[in-house]
């Protein structure tokens, strides 16, 4: 079939399930449809109305395989902001979502849409992987900060960017209109809401200086509804500790922190079967749920997540709707098998609207 052809079929799958699902009539879904059919044969695309790009939003998070957080779908905050044209409206808009997100704390979930790819071609498009992010520095024989930002950050100092140097430098946003060379866009300080890292036991902790920041919210991955790709359409929630405390400060190749753990806990790192290692990643999550408890800072721990995702289960089930998963990335890295996730297996099959992966800019 043509690309037309194809559009259309990909919209008319979209709109029944998305006019079924707010009831409706069979009249409205039917007058739609040949709405946008004569549209795409006229022009090669459509247009979404707002109440329809909003409900594809929230379908594609509860159609995320991946995401363990989807009880709450349908609370997502949809901000229409379709009609921006030039990288500096865009970034007033990427930060009027830090703001709304942060919320003092109190994070609320939500997603600002950018126009779509239209022709092939991103009218506006974020290099970043997530708005609030820190550097990382090669220097050699170690390195400085988050190793997964050393690519983005070199490329931020080849456009100019000028840092300190610290582990947690926050990274200026990069945005890029219509293809152009993309433009540097420090955020005020003040808007970057961070968690200092500590223990309720063990006071020595603070000593590392370490901390996070609040929310995160990702900036490189693609919306698809009804075959339209909106490229730039970064959404945030709130983050499960693991991602904190068992993944960006534990690995290896990220911040490293176990050993200096284990040695504020006085454990013994020369044996394995003491489980040394264990030990200090358990007190580094309670860490992590602790000082965003004592921060004011909205963050799940990975029981309660679990717990939140087996009623996502049972609603979905009563909404005569098949939950597909993703087992591997929906067990939580920190005792995996306590959860009931860990027994059971999932349908792994992409349904769409969703969120995609997409190939860099350039
Ligand atoms: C509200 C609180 C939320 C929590 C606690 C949560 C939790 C998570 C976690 C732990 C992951 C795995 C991330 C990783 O291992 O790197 C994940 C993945 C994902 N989440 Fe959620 N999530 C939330 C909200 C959202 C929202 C609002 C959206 C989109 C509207 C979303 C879309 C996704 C997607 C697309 C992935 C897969 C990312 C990838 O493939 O790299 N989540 N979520
Ligand atoms: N809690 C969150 N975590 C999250 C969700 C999606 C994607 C990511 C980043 N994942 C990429 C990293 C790097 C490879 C494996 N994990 C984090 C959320 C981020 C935005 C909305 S919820």
């Amino acid at each position: 079939t043509t690309h037309d052809e194809k559009l259309i079929n990909e919209a008319i799958t979209f709109i029944k399930a998305c006019y079924d699902e707010l009831q409706l009539s069979e009249e409205q879904q039917q007058e739609r449809i040949n709405e946008i059919e004569k549209e795409i044969l006229q022009t090669g695309s459509y247009t979404h109305k707002t109440f329809e790009l909003t409900h594809g939003a929230k379908m594609a998070w509860r159609n995320s395989n991946r995401c363990i957080g989807r009880l709450l779908w349908n609370t997502l905050h949809v901000f229409d902001e379709r009609d921006i044209q030039t990288a500096d409206e865009a970034f007033d808009k990427l930060k009027r979502h830090i703001e709304f997100a942060t919320n003092n704390g109190k994070i609320r979930s939500a997603i600002t849409i950018f126009p779509p790819r239209m022709n092939g071609k991103d009218p506006l498009r974020i290099w970043n992987h997530q708005l609030v992010r820190y550097a990382g520095y090669d220097e050699g024989e170690q390195v400085i900060g988050d190793s997964t930002s050393i690519k983005f950050t070199k490329m931020c100092q080849e456009l100019g960017w000028e840092s300190k140097k610290t582990p947690f430098d926050i990274l200026p946003l990069v945005i890029q209109e219509d293809g152009k060379a993309p433009k540097l866009y420090n955020l005020p300080e003040e808007m970057i809401k961070e968690v200092p890292i500590t223990h309720p036991d063990y006071p020595d902790l603070k000593k590392l200086g370490v901390k996070w920041y609040a929310v995160p919210i990702i900036s490189d991955m693609r919306m698809e509804i009804g075959g339209i790709d909106y490229p730039m359409a970064p959404f945030n929630g709130w983050y499960m500790e693991t991602e904190i405390g068992a993944r960006n400060l534990a690995d290896e190749e990220r911040y490293n922190l176990l050993p200096k753990v284990a040695e504020i806990l006085g454990l013994d790192t020369r044996s394995n079967h003491s489980l040394w290692m264990d030990k200090a990643l358990v007190e580094l999550n309670i860490a992590v749920l602790h000082s965003y408890q004592e921060a004011g800072v909205t963050l799940v721990d990975h029981h309660t997540a679990a717990k939140q995702f087996k009623s996502f289960e049972r609603k979905e089930k009563e909404s005569g709707r098949e939950v597909t998963g993703n087992w591997v990335w929906l067990i939580p890295p920190v005792s995996p098998a306590t959860t009931h996730i860990f027994h059971k297996r999932y349908n792994n099959q992409v349904n769409v609207p969703n969120y995609f992966y997409q190939n860099e800019p350039s």
